[in-house]
């Protein structure tokens, strides 16, 4: 009963409608990790990732998130290793936030939430041949989720929070050039991966996550800007692009796995 009733509200949450449709899954995201109960596998690899920063193309707010979008017709930027079985190449990335930094991350360990979650988006290109295809293809996507917290201004962040002001409404677009994401990845190698979806519509279980352990750390007007963005078009009443983040799921049949001790 807790669960349906749960699963309801989850349901009837502003930005997933279209929940019921999935309402039968059984490996959706996000997830409370508990550190305990993970799994240390020792055959998992060292994550690699390879980005061009020539490969990116633009920035534009698509009324969920703000999204960098990079050039996936080659295998300039990819990453592998991991649990990977091949290699997947960088799509996008965008991050979920909430209005104040008491919340904001999809997943959380230990029931602890961060203010912001970073996610960057791969795909298969050895099983699908797009990256549509590959949203519906078991395993088609890797997303590797990074933490947010407050603390020292992030420099590599700064020249993305820059460009916020010129996507601030839905829809809206700029040429964003020469950026490599790794600029966003902590130095700590430390990961936890598990099975899981898309955390906004269509909701496909196609996810293979890679969350790291260590957060990176950005400051509190860099976190300001993100929730001065809107969801909402120009010319419309305006609502702050902010709780941009889907409720924990239920774990069901999963056993998440950790490539530390
Ligand atoms: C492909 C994709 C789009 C939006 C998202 O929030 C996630 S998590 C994945
Ligand atoms: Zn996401």
């Amino acid at each position: 009963a807790a669960c349906s009733s749960y699963r309801l509200r989850d349901a009837l949450h502003p930005l997933w409608q279209s929940e019921l449709s999935v309402s039968g899954g059984t490996r959706q995201s996000p997830i409370n990790i508990h550190w305990r109960d993970s799994v240390y596998d020792p055959h998992l690899k060292p994550l690699k990732i390879h980005y061009d920063p020539a490969t990116c193309l633009y920035i534009w707010n698509n009324g969920y998130s703000f999204q960098v979008e990079f050039d996936d017709t080659t295998d300039k930027s990819v990453i592998m290793g991991g649990p990977l079985e091949n290699h997947y190449r960088l799509k996008q990335f965008h991050f979920h936030w909430g209005a104040i930094n008491e919340w904001g991350s999809e997943h959380m360990v230990d029931s602890k939430v961060y203010p912001a979650e970073l996610h960057l988006v791969h795909w298969n290109p050895v099983t699908s041949t797009s990256f549509e295809d590959a949203i519906m293809e078991n395993n088609g996507l890797v997303v590797i989720g990074v933490f947010l917290k407050l603390g020292a201004h992030h420099a590599g962040l700064q020249k993305l929070v820059d460009a916020l002001p010129a996507v601030k409404h839905k829809d809206a677009i700029v040429e964003f050039d020469v950026f490599d994401p790794s600029c966003l990845m902590p130095s700590c190698p430390d990961y936890w991966t598990y099975d899981g979806s898309l955390t906004t519509p269509p909701l496909t279980e196609s996810v293979t996550w890679i969350i790291k352990k260590t957060p990176i750390e950005v400051d509190q007007n860099q976190l300001e800007e993100f929730r001065m963005l809107l969801f909402t078009s120009a010319g419309e009443e305006e609502k702050r692009m902010v709780d941009n983040f889907r409720p924990l799921q239920p774990l069901m049949n999963r056993t998440v796995r950790s490539s530390f001790r």
